[in-house]
């Protein structure tokens, strides 16, 4: 029988040319957003556990007003939702691919817990974007992580090498962008300004390619300094902590943090800048696309240690690519594909799920974690942790 994959014209075949679309990143993008948002996917087979709750059950949609109380996210629905079933006909990859730009002479742990908690909760493929010091190690942290030395900073590029290097850089990685599900720009990324410049190229590349962008550490600084990097980018997360969304309120609303209107301000600045999503990480996470706001508050670790937030960006990061990957193969995905239809509910925002679900993963895992190790919890024992605070929410099975 004559393998229709293999034929150069398989294209033109409706069915295969449906199932070469099936196995591309854009078309796992593309149902992320639809499962995200489609009431039909609360009728699929896998999840039974939440397949009777709609969007709203999971974000009660209040009125900003400023007296207004900022609701609790049922985030447990929400994971169980947006967490994919393990499947055996799928390939690696199909669970998801993910990259992290950042690293630097610095800082080599920021990227290396961001990439490594997206394989921790299932993502297949990690990436890690960083200058060339960087790289060897993040290698040594661990032999799962594809890293990829081409990022450059100042020091090592003469005046004259500056534009040449910049299009080389850009070229590297925009031979792999379209491979990706979601990228997170920033976690020990540093700030020379060589660097930030080719960066900006990297995200600007990444939005015309729809892909999904998450904003931390010094990419935050970057953005705060040049706003078009994101503005109307419905496809952008920025998670900033205290000092970070300090500077962002500042630099967009020109005034200082104001913590009695907390969720109002949140969602002024994410009019403001239009379009994008803002988790505002502190003693409860804070979550808006500009629409509506949420939070989860669910009890983590009193311990502050570093790199929380960088597992939190990968953990953003997975989920996103684990809703991407999900049920490919579901019934609703193949109607879409025969009739090209888009769901009309677009009442929830899927990064903001994405948002809620790394939220919830990381503050149980903190909490198992300081259990065990009390004061000496650090990040790793985080990490160990992530997979149990998955399990917990939606087991693995057989
Ligand atoms: N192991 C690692 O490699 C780690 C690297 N990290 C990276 O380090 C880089 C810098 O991130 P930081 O979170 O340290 O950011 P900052 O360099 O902005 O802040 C450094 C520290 O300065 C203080 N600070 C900053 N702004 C302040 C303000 N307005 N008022 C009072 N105090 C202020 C705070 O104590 C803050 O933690 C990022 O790229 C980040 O990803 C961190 O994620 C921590 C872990
Ligand atoms: N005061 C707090 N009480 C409880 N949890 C907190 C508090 N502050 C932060 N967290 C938790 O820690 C996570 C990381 O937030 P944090 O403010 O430490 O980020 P960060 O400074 O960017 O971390 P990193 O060191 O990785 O850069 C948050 O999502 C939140 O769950
Ligand atoms: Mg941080």
């Amino acid at each position: 029988m004559r393998n229709h994959s293999h034929c150069p014209h398989a294209w033109r075949n409706p069915q295969h040319r449906g199932r070469m679309w099936a196995a591309s990143p854009a078309f796992r993008r593309r149902l992320f957003l639809l499962r995200s948002l489609s009431p039909c996917a609360a009728a699929l087979p896998n999840n039974t556990s939440s397949s009777s709750s709609s969007p709203s059950t999971f974000i009660r949609l209040n009125a900003m007003a400023a007296s207004d109380p900022v609701y609790e996210a049922d985030a447990e629905a929400v994971v169980r939702r947006i967490t994919p079933p393990l499947d055996r006909a799928r390939h690696k990859g199909q669970a998801g691919k993910i990259a992290v730009i950042g690293g630097c002479r610095e800082y080599t742990g920021a990227p290396y817990f961001a990439a490594i908690s997206a394989l921790k909760v299932g993502a297949d493929l990690s990436h890690v974007f960083c200058t060339r010091d960087a790289a060897t190690v993040i290698k040594s942290y661990s032999p799962e992580l594809i890293v990829h030395p081409i990022l450059e900073e100042s020091y090592s590029v003469s005046d004259g090498e500056r534009e040449s290097v910049s299009s080389r850089i850009l070229t590297e990685v925009a031979k792999w962008m379209e491979r990706f599900d979601c990228i997170v720009v920033g976690p020990g990324l540093g700030r020379d300004s060589f660097l930030l410049d080719c960066v900006s190229n990297i995200m600007r590349h990444a939005r015309q390619a729809n892909i999904p962008t998450v904003v931390d550490g010094d990419g935050l600084f970057l953005i705060t300094n040049n706003l078009s990097l994101v503005e109307g980018n419905s496809l952008a997360i920025l998670t900033p902590n205290v000092y970070e969304y300090k500077r962002l309120v500042q630099k967009v609303l020109n005034c200082e943090v104001n913590e009695e209107n907390a969720s109002e301000q949140l969602t002024a600045l994410c009019q403001k800048i239009g379009g994008i999503t803002i988790m505002q990480k502190g003693k409860a996470d804070i979550i808006s696309d500009g629409k509506t706001v949420t939070q989860v508050s669910t009890f983590g670790s009193p311990r502050r240690c570093g790199g929380q937030g960088d597992i939190l960006s990968g953990r953003f990061v997975a989920n996103v690519v684990l809703s991407v990957s999900f049920c490919i193969f579901a019934s609703w995905a193949r109607h879409f594909l025969l009739t090209n239809e888009y769901p009309t509910d677009k009442s929830v925002n899927p990064m903001m799920l994405g948002c809620i679900a790394g939220s919830l993963l990381l503050r149980k895992a903190a909490s198992h974690a300081f259990e065990k190790n009390k004061r000496s919890t650090i990040t790793t024992d985080i990490i160990e942790f992530l997979g149990k605070s998955l399990e917990d929410i939606c087991p693995a099975g057989h």
